[in-house]
């Protein structure tokens, strides 16, 4: 199947996006410096058989695995597996900024339901809607999840960026870091054990795949993001969930070179090339039947 690759441009300043229709995988971003922000891995399937390795994926309604172990719904759920359609009438290029919106109704999930779950028996709907828009120096991304269902779900969901880091310095922690999680607490997926992050900004030396939680009081994610020698981004993430601020979490993943060589859609040799700072909802929150909940991810060059 071919799938349509949409590019956004910005006249005014001559920044631009590209969105896959599959998962509404925003794959690119080239600010007005003319500089790529995101990392997409030369093995990354765009066929539809499987999420994009790289880009934006959305995770919804499940970050990892099932919490049920008899559900069979894929990892990171099925937001990321489903071709969306672009809202009519959303793409604009104005002087301030140019973007589209992209929808996925739940009606037209075809895939990534699973078995044995409240998706996959039709207890639940929901309608996603993806805001997407770019000026100069920054993207934004809204995603807007619709319960438009008559029971309450409870739901994760999370912006699986991809970082690209320049001169293959992902190791190196002059150069790639992520500052702003102090206080938070680490949940080390990989070791199973918890600590709290300190003022020391976050390096990779080895595998990373924590998940960090923010202490009382503290409900958005504002981080600076290292990515080369000269290089920051500033990465700002907030949520709501019927109008209510809830805490924004924050996954922080680099699969080093043994699992990058175990994975058939990354590059063996590309782990030094990028890193996942992956801000979301991942407290449990649930919707109500007929509420709306939205996370907003900017990311400024
Ligand atoms: O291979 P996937 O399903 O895209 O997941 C990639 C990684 O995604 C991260 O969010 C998880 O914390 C990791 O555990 C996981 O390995």
């Amino acid at each position: 199947m071919k799938f349509a690759v949409k590019e956004i441009k910005h006249t005014k300043s001559g920044a631009s996006c590209r969105i896959h229709e599959f998962g509404a995988t925003v794959l690119s971003y080239t600010s007005a410096a003319r500089r790529e922000i995101l990392f997409v891995s030369r093995d990354a399937k765009l066929d539809g058989s499987k999420a994009v390795r790289g880009g934006i994926p959305l995770v919804f309604p499940i970050f990892g695995p099932p919490k049920d172990e008899s559900s069979t719904m894929p990892q990171h759920g099925f937001a990321r597996n489903n071709v969306w359609s672009t809202v009519e009438g959303s793409e604009f290029d104005e002087d301030d900024s140019a973007g589209i919106s992209y929808e996925l109704d739940f009606n037209k999930v075809t895939a990534g339901k699973g078995t044995n779950n409240s998706w996959e028996s039709g207890c639940y709907n929901v309608k996603l809607i993806l805001d997407i828009s770019i000026t100069g120096d920054a993207l934004t991304t809204i995603l807007n999840i619709h319960n438009t269902g008559e029971e309450a779900f409870p739901f994760e969901a999370l912006f699986h960026t991809y970082y690209s880091i320049d001169d293959h310095s992902a190791m190196d922690g002059s150069k790639c870091f992520v500052q702003g999680l102090e206080g938070y607490n680490a949940y080390d997926q990989l070791t199973k054990r918890n600590k709290m992050i300190g003022s020391e900004p976050i390096t990779i030396d080895s595998e990373l795949d924590s998940i960090h939680t923010p202490p009382d009081g503290i409900y958005i994610a504002d981080l600076l993001i290292g990515v080369g020698a000269t290089e920051t981004i500033k990465l700002v993430c907030s949520g709501k969930v019927d109008g209510r601020e809830v805490p924004v979490s924050v996954v922080v993943w680099n699969p080093h070179e043994k699992k990058a060589a175990s994975m058939g859609d990354f590059g063996s040799d590309q782990y030094v090339d990028m890193l996942c700072v992956e801000p979301g909802l991942l407290r449990g929150d649930t919707l109500d039947a007929g509420k709306k909940a939205t996370m907003k991810q900017i990311i400024a060059a």
